[in-house]
């Protein structure tokens, strides 16, 4: 596998010989890519790229995969916040190929529909030819498709790295990949998705196992984290294992599987249940191993979980959001708009796709707009798309539009309270009589959809200065949750010490001491559950396998506020404290990152752990008012 970039032309040069001279590939092409161009030859170049599949059978496709998608949700959260900042998207395939959930960068996006690099488009090779989703199915293997090197010319200008998702029998299930403009893919976006892939295949194989469940590593500390070694017994027979435990015992799948348990593991292995003991690997090596007697679905133990929470709300035991979640599904299922209104990086969008997951419409699409970062002039053909012919230039065929491919599923609009006024009009009709005009005239189609909306800020204030339509807000926010900012949530030390462990801190044995839990939950997050989950990174990326993290290892700047608890912001803002707002603290917050990080918006917005578009729109609100006092000045 070649994971390094070639320099253009010498990719450009292979494609001349291979493509216009009909020679062999080139031998300076990586391995990976000569396969598969070779495979690819029935592809024809010509083709135009494909329309998404009708969206009645992606959702029965998506219900097919509904075990990989549940499973890899985690991990298309966490690399989706990857994917923004880097201006790429992250995609989810099945294993024939077909794209099944994209997320990422608003700016991304649309050039990726513009080449169906979308939902409902299969990219195995037999279809788009060589590409990192379909390549890396055909060869098994993780890897990166730069630029020329993929087959067809219109996928000259991506970059993608996919590894493929395995069963715990060597079968695929599908494949995670972040594609971009070439440029924006590199090592680091190939380490990511292998990673990813082997969490989701542990999840997944957990899920799954019936019977005994054999785990192990040559390092006892990381037995119970993603990188151990995994094996199950069903009817005392191996009936899966995952890749480390190929790796460790030097055995394919085929070697492995169905082979009897005795003959692997002594006749005694039974008695090894919920006991650490020694197993030998070929060559005399012994390693740790625990056994355990697997939760099967259907299991007591699976059973009763499933009683209190709904699906989708699984991790969720202890967190004050659930109560919000169970109450804001029994609408939604009849029918009625959510408004979830709730500061910058409360978990907005988290919580309506968890209400999506929880929803009759779980095995239809979510799809997801943010009006705040769409340009006002693409709004409109992103919601409403457009017929062909609408638009000269690139923009020639048509597209179907937001809002019809949220037909069967969810259309979430983020930020609603950034919809230009103009198009309120619009999404108002579209809402009340349910069919979508597109742009350039054509007929209307018929669209259904649950719709959940979410918004920072004050929509009644907003209808008041005249910003807002009233009747839209009332059919938006036909029922309203408000999410508690982080400072606020009572069930902040569990949160904070369960996120702990799922940035990194059980896969790296790091125990958090409760001085440092106290100084965490102390302090104020003025961006919510974003800036707490980049901090909790930062600091489990610094320590050291097995260290107890403790207050001296967490950002100076926690440890600051903490000390001086709570004086400096109130006494800049207001005399009294009794008068702040949150708000007032949070543009102080932003103003002071600003400061320390001499202006550069992105390393603010990374220090407060916030997207860029909050402090845009913090430094537009503070020219807006600037404008105003010079006015009445
Ligand atoms: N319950 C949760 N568990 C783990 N991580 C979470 C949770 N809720 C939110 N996050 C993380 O916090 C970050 C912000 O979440 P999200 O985008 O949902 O917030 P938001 O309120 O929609 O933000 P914004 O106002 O900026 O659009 C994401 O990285 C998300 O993964």
């Amino acid at each position: 596998m070649s994971e390094a970039q070639l320099p253009s032309d010498g990719v450009e040069q292979a494609r001349e010989l291979f493509f216009r001279q009909g020679r062999g590939p080139a031998p300076w092409i990586a391995p990976h890519i000569s396969r598969s161009w070779q495979r690819s030859r029935p592809v024809d170049r010509q083709c135009i790229d494909p329309e998404p599949m009708a969206l009645a059978r992606l959702s029965e496709r998506r219900e097919h995969a509904r075990r990989l998608l549940n499973c890899a949700q985690p991990e298309l959260d966490g690399l989706a916040e990857h994917a923004v900042g880097n201006g790429c998207v992250v995609i989810l395939s099945d294993a024939s190929g077909l794209i099944l959930e994209e997320i990422g960068s608003p700016d991304f996006l649309p050039k990726a529909e513009r080449v169906a690099l979308q939902p409902g488009v299969e990219w195995s090779e037999n279809h788009r030819g060589t590409n990192a989703i379909g390549t890396a199915l055909a060869e098994r293997e993780a890897l990166m498709v730069l630029g020329g090197e993929h087959y067809l010319v219109q996928n000259g200008a991506l970059g993608c790295a996919a590894a493929p998702i395995f069963t715990g029998r060597g079968e695929l299930a599908g494949a995670l990949d972040i594609s971009g403009e070439t440029a924006r893919v590199n090592q680091h976006a190939l380490g990511l998705v292998r990673m990813a892939a082997q969490q989701v295949e542990h999840r997944m194989m957990l899920a799954e196992a019936g019977g005994h469940v054999l785990r192990f590593h040559a390092r006892p500390s990381l037995i119970g984290t993603a990188r151990e070694g995994l094996m199950v017994i069903e009817g005392g027979r191996i009936a899966a294992a995952n890749r480390v435990a190929l790796e460790l015992f030097g055995r394919s799948w085929e070697d492995l599987l169905d082979l009897d348990a005795r003959d692997f593991l002594g006749a005694n292995w039974p008695r090894m249940e919920d006991r650490r003991s020694l197993l030998t690997l070929p060559g005399g090596r012994q390693i740790a191993t625990v056994m355990e007697r697997s939760a099967t679905p259907g299991s007591p133990r699976t059973a009763n979980r499933r009683m209190h929470a709904p699906e989708g709300t699984a991790t969720a035991e202890a967190d004050d959001v659930v109560p919000l979640l169970e109450r804001a599904v029994r609408v939604l299922n009849e029918g009625v708009s959510v408004l979830v209104n709730g500061e910058t990086g409360s978990g907005k969008e988290v919580f309506s796709r968890r209400l999506h997951a929880a929803s009759r419409r779980k095995t239809g699409p979510f799809v997801a707009v943010d009006c705040a970062s769409l340009p006002e002039t693409l709004i409109e053909s992103e919601l409403f798309g457009y017929e062909d012919g609408a638009f000269t230039g690139a923009r020639r065929k048509g597209m179907a539009g937001r809002i019809r491919q949220a037909h069967g599923g969810v259309l979430f609009l983020d930020e609603i309270a950034e919809i230009p006024l103009a198009l309120q009009t619009r999404l108002l009709r579209v809402l009340e009589e349910r069919v979508v005009m597109p742009l350039g005239g054509g007929q209307g189609v018929a669209v259904d959809f649950d719709l959940i909306c979410a918004t920072h800020g004050n929509l009644p204030a907003l209808v008041e200065a005249g910003r807002f339509r009233a009747d839209l807000m009332y059919r938006v926010a036909g029922f309203g949750v408000c999410l508690p900012s982080l400072g606020r949530r009572s069930d902040r030390h569990a949160l904070i010490a369960r996120l702990f462990l799922e940035s990194g801190g059980a896969a790296k044995h790091l125990q958090l001491e409760s001085d440092a839990l106290e100084v965490l939950a102390a302090y104020r997050w003025p961006g919510n559950m974003r800036e707490l989950r980049s901090t909790l990174r930062v600091v489990v990326a610094l320590a050291d396998m097995g260290d107890a993290v403790t207050t001296e290892m967490l950002p100076e700047h926690l440890r600051d506020a903490c000390a001086t608890s709570n004086e400096e912001y109130p006494s800049r803002i207001s005399a009294s404290p009794a008068t702040v707002q949150l708000t007032d603290i949070k543009r102080c917050a932003i103003d002071d990152a600003l400061n320390a990080c001499d202006h550069d918006i992105a390393n603010a917005a990374r220090r407060l752990g916030v997207h860029r578009s909050t402090i845009y729109r913090h430094l537009a609100h503070r020219r807006h008012k600037q404008d105003y006092s010079r006015q009445i000045n």
